[in-house]
């Protein structure tokens, strides 16, 4: 027992020493660049502050901090083929946690009094060293916006400074962070590898704003989600954020939508399953897959799980006397997790979607604390959508108001089939007189012509609404067991 106590004393001391030599080193290594790069005031500064000084500890040879760096960039660009973005722009503000260093005054001191250090072989090498940082900078500042940020610790600050970013490669750095170690168990690393690559989703790039509608949904989930995430020191005790959310409504009416836009304003890890699909191609391992999934959304916590069509996995147990015990062991073990996550401090969020919620099971439904129904969209989202997909210069003097009026029934996928419908039918038109046309050397200046009334009309007279059998039903359930 004591030669435990002893080992393990001595391996947390190495591994102290380690942090300690790192640190170090960084500094020796910064001081090394700016000595050598002309900036001998800072060099000393850096000294007199850290109590470390290039009369202790030089770079070894061959060895600095530029070096370092061209060979970090290389490896990354290898391993993830492109460049890392190692600085980001910040917006001149102060950043939480971040003293600024001021942009004139006593840094402009500082910079004329370097420059009456320098001496002059410091001074050539600075502008060589300066020309090639430039060429560096310039080649980021093409790939901006976002900065090299590991394990997604940053996400309210980067919601501020990134607000109106493009928002391309925010997932990426948090998936730098690896899978989680399964190394004693190489089924569930198959399970992880699998749900990272076809459910662990990219940024899906919805905004709330692209959603007609829906306004009292998406304020519930911003409560649920972005405001934690923002402000978390308010959502402690009987103010937890809720943790599992059901919505449900016709098919084509934005349940998915909603969910994408959760995780792109969020700054989430997505997991978008699609329950039918999961069950049916991990038939017998499907419950292992619900736990390498909740493993992974709490490794890359923030994360929003997607769960679709709930209702083929979670229909009420027992009810079909032939259930299959696969699915049985999965419902299970989908119920534990959805404990396991209401008790727990990780920011991991279930949404899940259904067109069946009388179907659920009890004990599922319990569970999601928040239920939500997204109904057909009503006459302003109609025109919304229509105005959307056919904007007033694509059209000619369309009567919005009495197009969405006669829309009334169609979900918001059917409102886009009949847009989308109404679209080709100018396109069909200048196709046909295309192909008449002998000797057209040139497309570039040939568009087709505006969308009509007619067109629009027969558009809605080819795609029919899907039959939306259940709306009273819905209504029904949502007086009974909605809650929101
Ligand atoms: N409120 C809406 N605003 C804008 N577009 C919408 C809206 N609702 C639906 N759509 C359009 O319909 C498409 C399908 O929507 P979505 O997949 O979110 O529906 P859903 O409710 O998840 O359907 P399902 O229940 O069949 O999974 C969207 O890609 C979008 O183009």
């Amino acid at each position: 027992m004591l030669n435990k106590i002893k080992i393990d004393s001595e391996s947390r001391l190495s591994e102290e020493q380690k942090i300690k030599d790192r640190r170090r080193n960084v500094i020796i290594l910064i001081q090394r660049y700016l000595v050598n790069s002309g900036y001998i005031d800072s060099a000393t500064k850096l000294g007199t502050e850290s109590n470390l000084t290039l009369n202790q500890y030089d770079a070894a040879d061959n060895m600095d901090l530029y070096m370092i760096f061209c060979e970090f960039e290389q490896f990354y660009e290898m391993k993830f083929m492109k460049p890392p973005k190692l600085v980001k722009k910040v917006d001149g503000q102060s950043t939480p946690g971040l003293p600024r260093i001021p942009s004139s005054g006593k840094s402009g001191s500082n910079n004329s009094s370097n420059s009456n250090n320098q001496n002059a072989a410091g001074s050539n090498k600075k502008n060589a060293q300066q020309s090639k940082e430039k060429d560096n900078n310039s080649k980021d500042a093409k790939n901006e916006p976002d900065s090299l940020e590991i394990q997604g610790t940053g996400v309210q600050q980067k919601q501020q400074n990134n607000e109106d970013a493009n928002h391309k490669d925010w997932f990426d750095p948090r998936v730098l962070k690896g899978l989680p170690d399964y190394s004693d168990v190489p089924e569930f690393q198959q399970l992880a590898a699998y749900l990272q690559r076809d459910i662990c989703s990219e940024n899906p790039n919805v905004k709330f704003s692209d959603i007609a509608g829906l306004d009292q949904a998406k304020r519930l989930l911003k409560e649920a989600v972005l405001v934690p995430l923002k402000y978390p020191h308010f959502f402690q005790g009987i103010l937890e954020p809720w943790k599992g959310v059901l919505l449900f409504g016709p098919p084509g009416t934005g349940k998915t939508m909603l969910a994408k836009a959760v995780a792109t304003e969020c700054r989430t890890t997505f997991f978008n399953v699609q329950a039918s699909s999961v069950v049916s191609k991990w038939r017998g391992e499907s419950e292992k897959l619900i736990r390498v999934l909740f493993d992974l959304a709490r490794h890359y916590e923030p994360s929003t799980i997607f769960i679709d069509e709930m209702d083929s996995i979670m229909g009420q147990r027992g009810s079909a006397g032939n259930e299959h015990e696969g699915g049985r062991r999965m419902k299970t073990e989908l119920l534990i997790q959805l404990d396991g996550l209401l008790k727990s401090k990780k920011r991991v969020f279930l949404l899940a979607a259904s067109n069946l919620p009388w179907d659920l099971d009890i004990a599922m439904l319990r569970r999601l604390e928040k239920r939500i129904y997204i109904p057909l969209p009503d006459q302003e989202s109609r025109e919304s959508m229509i105005r959307r997909y056919i904007p007033q210069e694509m059209s000619e003097n369309l009567n919005y108001p009495q197009f969405a009026e006669a829309l009334k029934n169609y979900s918001g996928s059917d409102i886009k089939l009949v847009c989308k419908e109404a679209a080709m039918k100018p396109l069909r038109r200048l196709l046909s007189q295309i192909e008449d046309i002998q000797n057209l050397t040139s497309y570039d200046d040939v568009r087709p012509g505006p969308v009509t009334e007619t067109d629009f009309a027969e558009a809605m007279n080819q795609v029919k609404p899907s039959p939306s059998v259940f709306e009273n039903q819905y209504l029904k359930w949502e007086k009974e067991s909605g809650s929101c």
